[in-house]
């Protein structure tokens, strides 16, 4: 039997669209609003939303994404990402393991998984996954994470021996963007600084021309 070859990950901005943040536009609206940017990839985080309203939540943003021409990735939630049809899922240690995430979703979809550094990479390959996002980054107040910042410098380490693209996460925005792409980096994921913008479209098409920026400055370095 011919299975559809997964999508790829597109480079660039990876916008988060988060329950935590703007309570008063609903995730729909949010993401209606990162894809009039020109979001490419965007994953949906539910940590507040009820089952129900999770799952009705996830098939309207899945729809939404498919009809902007955008993956849909959900975080932590496989069972979700299979009734909603998403293109994926994004996990880390407190998730279903990776190994789990492929077995469930078969090989037609992505499955990300949260790294803390090369290690991580080399066991998210050998567990199935399709990228790391790799993080905090930088400090960030949107979640409490029980890792060091890495910084620049230790990302670009990673991001050169990941045998798997990598997205950084935590505390990216329009003030770094162009720096972490300059390091090769897959991708940045980015949740306040694009839901918490008064225009969220407009300040998803600079991230995203911040990240070309950086990135054709590091294709220059590289040759
Ligand atoms: C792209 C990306 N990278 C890392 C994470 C963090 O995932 P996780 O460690 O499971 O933490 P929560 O997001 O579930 O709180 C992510 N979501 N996306
Ligand atoms: C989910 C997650 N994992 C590591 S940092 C982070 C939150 C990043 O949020 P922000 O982009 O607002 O710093
Ligand atoms: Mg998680």
């Amino acid at each position: 039997m011919n299975v559809p070859p997964r999508p790829p990950l597109p480079h660039g901005p990876y916008l988060l669209c988060d329950d935590s943040l703007r309570p008063e536009l609903s995730l729909v609206e949010k993401a209606e609003r990162l894809l009039a940017g020109g979001a490419r990839v965007l994953q949906l985080r539910m940590k507040h939303t009820p089952p129900r309203e999770a799952l009705a939540a996830a098939r309207a943003v899945v729809a939404r994404c498919r009809q902007a021409g955008a993956l849909c990735l959900l975080n932590d939630r496989v069972d979700l990402a299979l009734l909603a049809d998403a293109h994926g899922v994004h996990v880390g240690d407190e998730d279903l393991p990776p190994e789990a995430a492929r077995e469930l979703l078969g090989p037609g979809r992505l499955v990300g998984v949260t790294a803390r550094g090369t290690q991580g990479a080399l066991a998210a390959l050998a567990a199935g996954a399709d990228y790391v996002g790799v993080g905090p980054l930088f400090g960030t107040t949107t979640k409490q994470v029980q890792a060091p910042v890495l910084g620049l410098e230790a990302f670009k380490r990673v991001v050169a021996q990941s045998p798997l693209p990598v997205v950084g996460i935590g505390g990216v925005g329009l003030a770094n963007i162009a720096r972490v792409a300059a390091t090769g980096a897959h991708g940045a994921a980015v949740v306040s600084d694009a839901l918490l913008a008064q225009d969220i479209a407009e300040r998803v098409r600079l991230l995203a021309e911040a990240f070309d920026r950086g990135a054709r400055g590091a294709s220059l370095e590289t040759g």
